[in-house]
């Protein structure tokens, strides 16, 4: 099944520099993360959030500590990090699509998935643009779908929509949470913004400062599916109200 759910036990990262002490990155990270989940992880500058995005999703190991991955083996993972590198001389479609065609999987049931994401994210009358001619709010769009487009099971996003001005990023929130509503996937999203953690989020990792661990992890307990009215709402305020008090 296209599932994953994963539980790191004891997770600490130690990086050793040449010419200075060693940087104790994370320590003693704890957390059980169920499939379906979207969880969110924010914390002051250089408290950890990168490093352990990238050791949930393989990408670095850690120093010491398990990961256990259930329901998938070696789960696939999709990627979205702030700076989208889409390949200027491909248009939208061709640059979505890309994964499919790396991996050999252009399947009639892929492309028409691929098909529905581009609707979903608004990208249905620009397949044939070039990245020149988008956004950057667009190219982000584009970049979601791409990591999408071969269903893995895991969506690891690093400060996807930090370079954005505020009305297209509360856009982009609200078009993610309806891919992520279609989709199921397990979402880990590394953010800045308490707003945006608070507004996306089932669960806020909140981090302290280095060597990064888990302050809290709260539950969002907003309905879904959120929108500007989610936003308008007390609870949401002292949610974030509450997240901000403690980061401080
Ligand atoms: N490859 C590396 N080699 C050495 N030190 C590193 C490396 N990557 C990160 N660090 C250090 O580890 C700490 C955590 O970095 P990380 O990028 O995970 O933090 P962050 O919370 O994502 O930061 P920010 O919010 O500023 O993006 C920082 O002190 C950083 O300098």
């Amino acid at each position: 099944m296209n599932e994953v759910s994963f539980s790191a036990k004891n997770i600490g990262k130690i990086y050793h520099n040449l010419l200075k002490d060693d940087t104790v990155a994370l320590q003693n990270i704890n957390l059980d993360i169920k499939n379906g989940e979207f969880i969110s992880i924010i914390g002051p500058s250089g408290c950890g959030k990168s490093t352990l995005l990238r050791i949930i999703g393989g990408l670095d190991s850690p120093t010491s500590g398990t990961l256990t991955y259930s329901g998938e083996e070696n789960p696939e993972l999709g990627f979205v990090f702030q700076d989208s590198v889409l390949l200027p001389w491909k248009n939208v479609e061709e640059n979505a699509g890309f994964p499919l065609k790396i991996k050999k999987i252009e399947t009639k049931k892929n492309m028409d998935n691929l098909d529905n994401l581009l609707e979903l994210a608004g990208l249905a009358d620009f397949k044939k643009s070039l990245p020149r001619e988008l956004s950057g709010g667009m190219k982000q769009r584009v970049s979601i779908v791409r990591a999408l487009s071969y269903d893995a099971p895991l969506l690891l996003m690093d400060e996807p929509f930090g370079a954005l001005d505020a009305i297209t990023r509360d856009h982009l929130n609200i078009e993610l949470l309806k891919i992520w509503d279609k989709t199921k996937k397990t979402v880990l999203f590394v953010t800045h913004s308490i707003e945006e953690a608070t507004f996306l989020s089932d669960k806020v990792i909140v981090m302290t400062s280095r060597p990064g661990q888990i302050k809290e992890i709260v539950d969002i307990d907003l309905p879904r599916p959120r929108n500007e009215e989610t936003r308008n709402s007390t609870d949401f305020s002292k949610y974030n109200q509450y997240l901000r008090e403690m980061i401080e």
